[in-house]
């Protein structure tokens, strides 16, 4: 299987909409690939917190029409990374899309954990409730955006629900970067499975991003790493040693559930 991770940069001397159609220029040069994957937030920024409200779209907005027809035109899946939806009856959301290579919505996914602790997306958007994975003819992927990475149980959960492969688009802050190669190498170990995280590259709200988008074997070993700048970095992988290495070596069995503290 090949994988294709856009590791786009967001600056704020491009417009949404110039970014939009390059982004989509981008996915239809990866024809070829089989899955090929979008950052978080990058029509905006994930840190340009005051264009969330302004940016925001509905699930079917001007993104979705863009990606689903890259997708059909690529022929690829796509995961389109997330935006900024307006739910009409809500809040907005920071929402992932997943497209089929005949361009169809197979997927959206809100993001769970909201990143800010009081400021930001934590108290500008709304939290998603509901756990996605997407069946792919090769694998399960399980969805998770960005600071979800840090929150273990929510991949358990994904591993439960079938995933084998994880797709996590991101915003993530250079300052922190060491925690990100550490996070993504811990989800693929703990739950043998593959890691596919695709961060921005670029600096915008004076927030240097971190790049170094990442793909992991069930095993913990790195088998792609980008740099700091732009760039598409493709990976191809065997989706099947997910399934192998739960076999082989089966620690997934020995799990003991519903732990209490002590009385
Ligand atoms: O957890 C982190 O360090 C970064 C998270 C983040 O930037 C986000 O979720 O947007």
């Amino acid at each position: 299987m090949r994988a294709s991770l856009i590791q786009i940069a967001v600056n704020e001397d491009e417009s949404v909409d110039s970014r939009r159609h390059r982004a989509a220029a981008l996915v239809r040069r990866q024809a070829g690939s089989d899955l090929v994957v979008l950052p978080e937030l990058w029509t905006t920024g994930a840190f340009a917190y005051e264009d969330f409200t302004r940016e925001a779209e509905p699930l079917d907005g001007p993104t979705y029409e863009v990606m689903a027809k890259a997708a059909s035109d690529a022929g690829v899946w796509l995961h389109a990374g997330s935006i900024p939806e307006r739910d009409p009856d809500g809040p907005v959301y920071n929402t992932s899309l997943v497209f089929s290579p005949s361009g169809e919505l197979a997927a959206a996914y809100r993001k769970i954990h909201r990143f800010g602790f009081d400021k930001g997306e934590a108290v500008l958007m709304g939290a998603g409730q509901a756990l996605v994975t997407v069946r792919l003819p090769e694998t399960t992927l399980g969805l998770a955006t960005c600071y979800d990475l840090r929150f273990p149980e929510l991949f358990r959960a994904l591993v439960d629900a079938g995933a084998e492969t994880f797709v996590l688009p991101a915003g993530w802050p250079e300052r922190r970067r060491a925690h990100w190669t550490l996070l993504a190498q811990a989800r693929a170990v703990e739950n043998q499975a593959f890691v596919l995280a695709c961060g921005t590259a670029g600096t915008h709200a004076g927030v240097p991003q971190a790049g170094h988008s990442i793909v992991v074997d069930p095993w913990g070993e790195v088998l792609a790493e980008a740099g700091p700048d732009e760039e598409v970095l493709t990976v191809d992988f065997d989706p099947a040693k997910a399934a192998a290495t739960r076999e082989q070596f089966p620690v997934l069995k020995d799990r003991v559930l519903g732990l209490r503290p002590p009385r």
